[in-house]
């Protein structure tokens, strides 16, 4: 039986980086950030839909969605990002099901669902053990800043669309407190692989 293990936290909390810890141990990861960008290529549905709900005007000359025009909007505006988030996230879960049980198939012992609304979109059915990638608010706000040149505004906009990490860790099987250096946040992953049996 594989172990699917979910890996969550908030915006810029870390999961990319731990994800990239799991690639080290050869542990493959699904992303469903990464996914939610292959549904709403040109001719996909969801991107005829969002173009439907948004108008040409988010879209760039060479007709691709514009994330950043399209960001802006939603994150300012509750009830157009349940409009964005009901028109994507049935066609990102469609896709993750489909890697894992792949992945599963080909004989995966463990397989990563990197899916940074786990508990938001309440999918934690989809993943038999949770992890949190957990930062202090402080550090969150100014790696987020610093990552994508965001105003302090926008970063608070982008933190409060979630549920707060802290609440997020709460409800987790295993933390990782990712407000050290990255190999410390590696050895958390490694102490809580080998309580797992995974390595
Ligand atoms: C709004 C969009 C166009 C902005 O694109 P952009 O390339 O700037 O950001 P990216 O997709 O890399 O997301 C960055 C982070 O923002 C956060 N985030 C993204 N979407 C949402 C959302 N709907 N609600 C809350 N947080 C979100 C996540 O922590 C994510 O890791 C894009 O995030 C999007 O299409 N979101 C809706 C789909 C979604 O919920 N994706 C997240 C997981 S499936
Ligand atoms: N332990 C750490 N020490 C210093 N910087 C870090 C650490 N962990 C992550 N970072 C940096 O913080 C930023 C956010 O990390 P990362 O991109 O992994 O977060 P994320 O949770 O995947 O974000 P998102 O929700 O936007 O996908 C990145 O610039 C990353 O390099």
């Amino acid at each position: 039986m594989a172990l699917i293990i979910g890996l969550t936290g908030s915006i810029a909390s870390g999961k990319s980086t731990v994800s990239l810890m799991f690639d080290d141990l050869n542990i493959p990861v699904i992303d469903a950030d990464k996914i939610s960008r292959e549904v709403v290529k040109p001719g996909e549905s969801a991107y005829h839909e969002i173009v439907k709900a948004f108008g040409t005007e988010i879209l760039r000359d060479d007709q691709t969605i514009d994330r950043k025009e399209l960001g802006a909007i939603v994150f300012a505006n509750e009830t157009k990002r349940k409009t964005l988030n009901h028109i994507v996230h049935p066609a990102v879960r469609e896709r993750m099901l489909y890697y894992r049980d792949s992945l599963v198939e080909d004989g995966e012992k463990c397989v990563v669902l990197d899916i940074p609304l786990l508990f938001e979109s309440k999918l934690t059915h989809l993943v038999d053990k949770t992890i949190v990638v957990y930062v202090d608010e402080k550090t969150q706000l100014q790696r987020l800043m610093e990552r994508d040149g965001f105003s302090e505004n926008e970063a608070l906009q982008r933190m409060n669309a979630q549920i707060p990490v802290k609440e997020k860790a709460a409800l987790a099987d295993a933390v990782i407190n990712n407000n050290g250096t990255k190999y410390e946040s590696f050895q958390q992953l490694e102490k809580i692989l080998k309580i797992w049996d995974v390595l």
